[in-house]
């Protein structure tokens, strides 16, 4: 089964304190959100991500904001189930592809869909989604490149997310919005929870 298609919405999460990781995975999974982002852009983010594979297994964890094959490298030695970037480079696609595990490459034009689908790429991310152009954008490509499918991340909130699911061209949507920094900070798993089950609700 494709990437796109495990779950309607998969949190991007941004841990600041590891011992956040398991907790705040496990609300996701508890809300009904088991696909989970942990982007690479902390210096705990590889052990959040370790430890969240070794004690949520219900989730299917992955790591995000990757830009060079040294992040694919540490991030499944990790235990990273899958990898997404926010855009394509071709010394990064190249390593993408021997991961050996699931991706989704970012792109925000059609020339570098179209060179991502050249390669038999065409399950994306669509990075900076609201910023590009969002869903107006999406339904553009659509007409000349309908084989090509998105997971649209950046700057969408849980008001937009019928909008872009809505798509032919969307499978599944990425965003922060579900773990928010005070609730982490704060340990409101609970908030996560809500948060979680009021987006798998929308798929
Ligand atoms: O980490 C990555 O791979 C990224 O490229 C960016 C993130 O997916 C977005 O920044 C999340 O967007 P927000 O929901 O607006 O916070």
């Amino acid at each position: 089964m494709s990437l796109l298609d495990l779950a309607p919405v998969i949190p991007v999460v941004v841990i600041d304190d590891v011992r956040t990781a398991v907790p705040v995975a496990r609300a996701l999974v508890a809300g009904g959100l088991p696909v989970i982002e942990v982007t690479l852009r902390t210096d705990c983010a590889l052990e959040a991500i370790g430890r969240i594979a070794a004690e949520v297994p219900e989730a299917v964890i992955g790591a995000g904001t990757i830009r060079t094959s040294d992040d694919i490298a540490g991030s499944l030695e990790a235990g990273a189930k899958f990898l997404v970037s926010p855009g394509t480079t071709l010394s990064l696609v190249e390593a993408l592809e021997s991961s050996g595990v699931p991706f989704l490459p970012g792109a925000a034009t059609a020339s570098e869909v179209m060179a991502l689908a050249e390669r038999g790429l065409k399950e994306l991310k669509f990075f900076p989604a609201e910023a590009a152009g969002g869903v107006a954008y999406l339904k553009s490509l659509a007409g000349p490149l309908p084989d090509v499918r998105f997971c649209p991340t950046g700057g969408i909130r849980a008001s937009s997310v019928p909008d872009y699911l809505a798509l032919p061209n969307v499978g599944c949507v990425g965003g922060s919005w579900l773990t928010p920094a005070d609730a982490l900070a704060a340990g409101d798993w609970g908030r996560v929870e809500k948060l979680a089950a009021d987006a798998a609700g929308l798929g």
